[in-house]
């Protein structure tokens, strides 16, 4: 590992070429003598200098273009870092890659290994980098604004603050027990620690306590069509997205596998799920395709209820979050339109009546107006430990008189349970797993 990490690595960061302009970055012990070789010195460091970049046996020239000089250890990663600006073409750029990769101890950068450096170099901590994997990967404004926040510190300086109260609780119980008698010591000495463990415990549940909503939407939020066959299900997903994403007969029975488009409601990502249309059937491949509807249904964050003839029996999964909508509504006369029967939602995917209605009906239920606050678990992963780490201090107040030296170890193992979610313990096996989201040059 010694000698990877002294390894000095480069990538191209910027996107795919022929770009206008594109970004090499490089990070290592060999920065300095990179650009002294390539540009014939090392620039003022966070000075953008034009210079003109040439291959180290021949001189010959290979560009022009800025270049940007971080002195470590303030840099992204922690080391000395540079960033070569070049034009975006696809041989400019395999020029500059192949003179980096002919200086000595200087190699390409594996995916995500420029942010794995920040985090061994204590630049970020583990929320924050998942933050900016999120933010690299964000295609709606709630999941760049969530991201972004994350990355700038959220959850970091949350679950530290916590960390450190019970670290501070933990320390009061142990100077206790080096002053006072073992066995009986007084309560007054203790209770701070126990109030101040119980405090954290409390802010820990809230935090648990939110519908899973920083997860939904980073992942976005489900909503599932379904209804009987030719309700109008592919008409109204198709209507939604304004394409023909999904085939629309006058046959029963047309659609048979689950359809997904990408909506965005409200700046959040919204997957829309077209289904097979319930009903008795012989046929094997629709009978699956059913199966499949309900199935997604049950886990859905929404189902649509669809209906061309205001009967809802059957459709609505038990317990399951729903909107009934009344469909085609253009076959009605203009006066049973106004008619307000059990829909709570009419639309007709044929003339567009009712669309902008129903997305915001949609985006009502699922609650897509909240204000989001600063720290939102996002992953599965951060949820777990916090939940692990709540669970030890909800022992610790149900141990009642046990010693205190068994309590002392449940706020041990509380607070390292926080510092595995920030990577401040133990956190080896996990990093493979994180830094796999990445992308090279990131
Ligand atoms: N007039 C009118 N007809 C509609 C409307 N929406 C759908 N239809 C018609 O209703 C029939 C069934 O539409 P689909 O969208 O295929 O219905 P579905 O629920 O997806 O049907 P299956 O996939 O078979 O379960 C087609 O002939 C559509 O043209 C509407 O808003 N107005
Ligand atoms: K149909
Ligand atoms: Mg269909």
């Amino acid at each position: 590992m010694s000698s990877e990490r002294d390894d000095t690595i480069f990538a191209l960061s910027s996107g795919a070429a022929p770009s206008g302009v594109a970004v090499i970055r490089l990070s290592g012990k060999g920065v300095r003598f990179g650009l002294e070789t390539l540009i014939g010195e090392v620039p003022t460091p966070r000075m953008a200098t034009l210079r003109t970049l040439r291959a180290p046996e021949t001189a010959e020239i290979l560009d022009r273009g800025l270049v940007l000089f971080f002195a470590g250890p303030a840099s992204f990663t922690g080391e000395d870092v540079a960033e070569l600006q070049v034009h975006g073409g696809r041989a400019v750029i395999a020029s500059v890659l192949k003179a980096l990769a002919s200086l000595p101890g200087y190699r390409h950068a594996e995916a995500g290994e420029f942010t794995r450096r920040a985090f061994e170099n204590g630049r970020a901590d583990l929320t924050e980098i998942e933050g900016l994997a999120d933010l690299v990967a964000a295609e709606t404004e709630m999941q760049r604004r969530l991201a972004i926040r994350q990355a700038e510190g959220g959850l970091r300086k949350l679950y530290e603050d916590w960390r450190h109260r019970l670290i501070r609780a933990r320390a009061l119980i142990e100077a206790g027990l080096d002053f006072v008698d073992e066995e009986d010591v007084p309560d007054d000495v203790m209770a701070p620690a126990w109030s101040e463990a119980a405090g954290v415990a409390r802010e820990m549940a809230a935090h648990l306590d939110d519908q899973h909503f920083g997860e939904r939407v980073r992942d976005g939020f489900e909503v599932v069509l379904l209804g009987p066959p030719n309700a109008g299900k592919s008409s109204l997903m198709n209507a939604l997205v304004r394409r023909e994403a999904a085939i629309v007969t006058p046959e029963p029975g047309t659609t048979r596998d689950l359809i997904e488009v990408s909506l965005d409601i409200a700046g959040h990502a919204v997957t829309l799920v077209d289904t097979a249309g319930l009903r008795e059937t012989e046929s094997v491949v629709e009978r699956e395709g059913i199966a499949r509807a309900r199935r997604r249904a049950g886990t859905a964050d929404l189902v649509l209820a669809l209906s061309d003839n205001d009967s809802w029996t059957e459709t609505i999964p038990e317990g399951a979050a729903s909107l009934r909508v009344r469909t085609k509504i253009d076959l009605l006369d203009s006066d049973s339109k106004r008619v307000s029967g059990e829909a709570d939602i009419r639309v007709s995917a044929r003339d567009g009546l009712g669309l902008d209605t129903l997305v915001r009906a949609i985006g009502e239920a699922l609650d897509l107006a909240r204000p989001m606050p600063t720290a939102l678990i996002t992953r599965s992963r951060q949820r777990e430990g916090i939940a692990k780490s709540l669970g030890f201090l909800q022992e610790l107040a149900r141990e009642g008189n046990r010693a205190v030296e068994v309590k002392a170890e449940l706020l041990r193992s509380a607070a390292d349970a926080l510092g595995r979610v920030t990577g401040k313990v133990d956190v080896e096996d996990l990093l493979d797993v994180i830094f796999a989201e990445f992308c090279i040059g990131k």
